[in-house]
């Protein structure tokens, strides 16, 4: 059996699906597959307009009603498509209701906004099994979501063992070779549904695979694979052939290929290998196993509108508890600490966060000046980093350090297992660094 997530970026129009429905038949005469599909190009970002609940929510609840229809209606026919009619028109009057009462309320909740953004998903799985069926492949779409989560609204993690029995249930009596799943949803205990974070349908195969103990995984994307750096951003950027599963977590994590940060946490203690591979040209990237002595550097990924909050005061010199107190505030506000330095004089301590979060954490930091804190500033900064095992070893990482030290790096850290180093700089210079450090890790790259 093989896992085979079909990604959001290739479901745009009848070519798109062309190309899948080729994919798709060749893998099927191989495997039984378990396809795990995102919602269709733009529909996640749409619905999340719809949750934001404006004047217009109602008509780009309707507009991605008709997005779905108008594809079916080019591509299948007959009972096939008047059966997805009838179910996506099914879950858009849902969808419409939930978009007028919010817009009555005037309110959305977590809870409610992972129940409009899964309409997504689920109106994928209608769409994508009955194209497939309708081109004689025998496809069955199950559009409940798949797994068991914890209640995190928005960013809810997997529970792999508590969703095997659910997934089971699913797949009982389903005698097909290819059934299809929404990526991206699950449910809590109580059947509330949630969503796993942006790009959570990446998430949603490895899992799958983990609970029903399959070991092949396909990412089925717009590129050929995960590549050096973000392809729109360095026109010389080339596939990496292989990683190991420490260099993709460090990948994932820092946001290369839109991957979800917990995208390769199944793989763990597993024999799952993944393949990333694009849906229109060759060139892939296999991620399995650990380092070998083989191992160059692999990747540069880069993280931007990103602020440091600088805290400075001598009050917090030697006293025990003052990084912990000022941190505790960042926790009590939910705001993430992307990155945290402190030199040993102890006089300052820099803090990175999204841009989005600097306002709440400021203002709550500046409570605590009388007591604690004497300046606070802020600085527009970036985080560049190189992957790769070859990191560990001396002639690669001082090559890399040495052209970062020439932009005045702010903080350095090695990611897992040193198999990542990030410089945080000042983002003036963020685009040059990711440049030159790109070019190098292309020398090291065979
Ligand atoms: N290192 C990288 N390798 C490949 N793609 C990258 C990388 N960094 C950023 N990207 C971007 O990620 C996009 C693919 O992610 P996404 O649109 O979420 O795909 P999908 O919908 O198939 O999951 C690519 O089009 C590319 O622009
Ligand atoms: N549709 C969700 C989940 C996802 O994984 O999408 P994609 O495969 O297009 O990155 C999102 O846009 O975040």
């Amino acid at each position: 059996m093989m896992v085979v997530k079909i990604g959001g970026s290739i479901q745009k129009d009848e070519n798109d699906y062309q190309l899948i429905i080729e994919k798709i038949r060749k893998y099927a005469e191989r495997d039984k597959l378990i396809l795990v599909t995102s919602a269709i190009k733009g529909v996640t970002n749409d619905l999340i307009q719809v949750a934001a609940s404006t004047e217009k929510s109602v008509e780009i609840a309707s507009n991605i009603y008709d997005k779905h229809i108008k594809l079916l209606g080019k591509i299948t026919d007959g009972i096939e498509f008047e059966r997805a009619f009838r179910d996506i028109s099914k879950l858009a009057d849902e969808l419409f209701r939930v978009a007028w009462s919010i817009r009555v309320l005037g309110e959305v909740t977590p809870r409610t906004r992972d129940y409009i953004l899964s309409f997504g998903e689920r109106m994928a799985v209608i769409t994508l099994s009955s194209i497939l069926r309708s081109k004689g492949i025998k496809a069955w779409g199950i559009p409940e979501p798949p797994f068991i989560t914890d209640s995190n609204f928005g960013d809810s993690n997997i529970l792999i063992q508590e969703s095997e029995e659910r997934l089971k249930k699913l797949l009982s009596n389903v005698d097909y070779n290819v059934i299809v799943f929404p990526g991206f949803i699950g449910t809590t205990w109580d059947g509330k549904i949630t969503t796993l974070g942006r790009g959570g349908s990446d998430y949603s195969a490895t899992s799958i695979a983990k609970v029903l103990g399959i070991n092949k995984v396909k990412l089925i994307t717009e590129v050929p694979g995960i590549m050096t750096g973000d392809p729109r951003k360095f026109q010389n950027a080339k596939s990496i052939q292989r990683l190991s599963l420490e260099e993709a977590i460090e990948l994932a994590q820092l946001g290369a290929k839109r991957l979800h940060p917990r995208t390769f946490d199944p793989m763990f203690n597993s024999d799952i290998t993944v393949e990333v591979e694009s849906l229109y040209e060759d060139g892939s990237t296999v991620i399995n196993g650990e380092c070998t002595n083989e191992d160059s550097v692999k990747g540069v990924a880069t993280l931007d509108q990103l602020k440091m909050l600088s805290v400075e005061s001598t009050k917090i010199v030697g006293k025990i508890g003052s990084a912990s107190s000022i941190m505790a505030e960042a926790r009590d506000v939910g705001v993430n600490l992307i990155a945290i330095s402190q030199p040993a004089s102890e006089t300052t301590i820099n803090l990175v966060v999204d841009g989005n979060s600097i306002k709440l954490l400021t203002e709550r930091l500046n409570g605590l000046k009388e007591s604690l804190i004497k300046n606070i500033h802020v600085e527009d900064v970036s985080a560049i980093s190189v992957v790769g095992c070859g990191m560990r070893k001396r002639e690669i990482s001082s090559k890399l350090m040495g052209i970062a030290s020439s932009y005045d790096p702010i903080m350095i850290s090695r990611g897992l297992s040193k198999v990542s180093s990030t410089f945080i700089v000042d983002s003036r210079n963020a685009e040059e660094l990711g440049r030159e450090l790109h070019s190098e890790v292309l020398k090291w790259t065979r």
